[in-house]
């Protein structure tokens, strides 16, 4: 079944949700306004049908989301998440449904259905993921964190795994507050004991240790990101309750020249798959970022890519 949604903002930036009615598939959960696509249309027609025929409002532009594939007990769906940049009118509820608005900063995803959650994620999450180098030099490292934060950066990894744990010990906490500074997130690499002891944003998981992980290593006020490169990691990803992934190597990457390429129609065929913000990684540049969210992408991640 393919069901496309709509996020539908207010001038003040509010999410409009509506709540599924009585005797439906997921009675009582807080949903994006949509329904299923009809014969013959495309997703961006249905979904403009849909936000007529349920709240009266005429869409004149929307980009793709999100595409999350998700198997619920009784069926499995494919939800086309679409943002709905422009519309005329004012939503009301055509159906007799309710509506509500609310602040992105207040939806945990509690009351909405389950397909729904990985879509705040995306909603939350920047186009943008800049994966620090080696901090070996650290004043070196500050001045290029600040230009990357300059930059517009607002999610930043920082990694450092041939450094001293003395050295990243001190590094973390000047470099959370720069980022802190920026309103820019910050992950740590690897470290789930250091990243909590300086409250960072969340940890990312290389992909060795996404696979010794059977359940989720945070609790869920953070960001659980994590490496992959296969179908299998991701799975696995998705089976712990990661957040977000990374997808690499897309294309030949400095860092990793040895590593085999999946291309964008490999990087698209994985995305197709996985109900979960996918960032690509691996030789991309910041003019790539298009060609990413195309092929499925919540944007791209980099090293080299935001710090040369
Ligand atoms: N519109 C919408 N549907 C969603 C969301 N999340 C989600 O899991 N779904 C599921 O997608 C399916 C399609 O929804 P729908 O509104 O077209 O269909 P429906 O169950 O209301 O049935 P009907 O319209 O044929 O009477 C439902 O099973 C619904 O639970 C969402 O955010 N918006
Ligand atoms: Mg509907």
């Amino acid at each position: 079944m393919y069901v496309v949604a709509g996020v539908i903002r207010d001038a003040r930036g509010r999410i409009l949700l509506a709540q599924r009615p009585p005797g439906k598939h997921l009675a009582g959960l807080w949903e994006y306004p949509g329904g299923k696509l009809e014969a013959g249309e495309t997703p961006e027609q249905a979904l403009a049908r849909e936000l007529h025929e349920e709240l009266g409002i005429h869409t004149t532009a929307m980009r793709r989301l999100i595409r999350i594939p998700w198997h619920y007990p009784d069926k499995d769906i494919v939800l086309d998440v679409f943002d709905v940049l422009a519309y005329n009118g004012e939503p009301s509820s055509c159906e007799g449904q309710q509506l509500q608005w609310h602040a992105l900063g207040e939806l945990s995803g509690a009351d909405m259905p389950p397909a729904d959650r990985p879509v705040l994620a995306a909603l939350k999450l920047p186009h943008e993921y800049a994966i620090s180098p080696e901090p070996t030099n650290p004043a070196e490292f500050l001045t290029a964190l600040d230009r990357v934060l300059a930059r517009g950066v607002r999610l930043v990894q920082l990694r450092g795994k041939t450094i001293s744990r003395e050295l990243l010990r001190e590094l973390v906490p000047v470099v959370l507050d720069r980022c802190r500074a920026a309103n820019a997130r910050l992950l740590l690499n690897g470290d789930i004991a250091l990243a909590q002891e300086f409250e960072l944003d969340g940890v990312h998981l290389t992909s060795a240790q996404l696979m010794q992980h059977s359940s989720r290593p945070l609790p869920t006020e953070q960001w659980l990101a994590a490496s992959c490169h296969d179908e299998a990691e991701l799975q696995h990803a998705m089976a712990i309750g990661v957040d977000f992934v990374t997808l690499s190597p897309v294309s030949l990457a400095s860092s990793h020249p040895h590593a085999p390429v999946m291309g964008w129609e490999g990087f698209a065929a994985l995305c197709a798959q996985a109900a979960l913000p996918v960032y690509a990684l691996g030789g991309l540049r910041s003019a790539d970022a298009d060609t990413a969210r195309v092929h499925g992408a919540q944007g791209i991640a980099g090293i080299s890519t935001f710090w040369s």
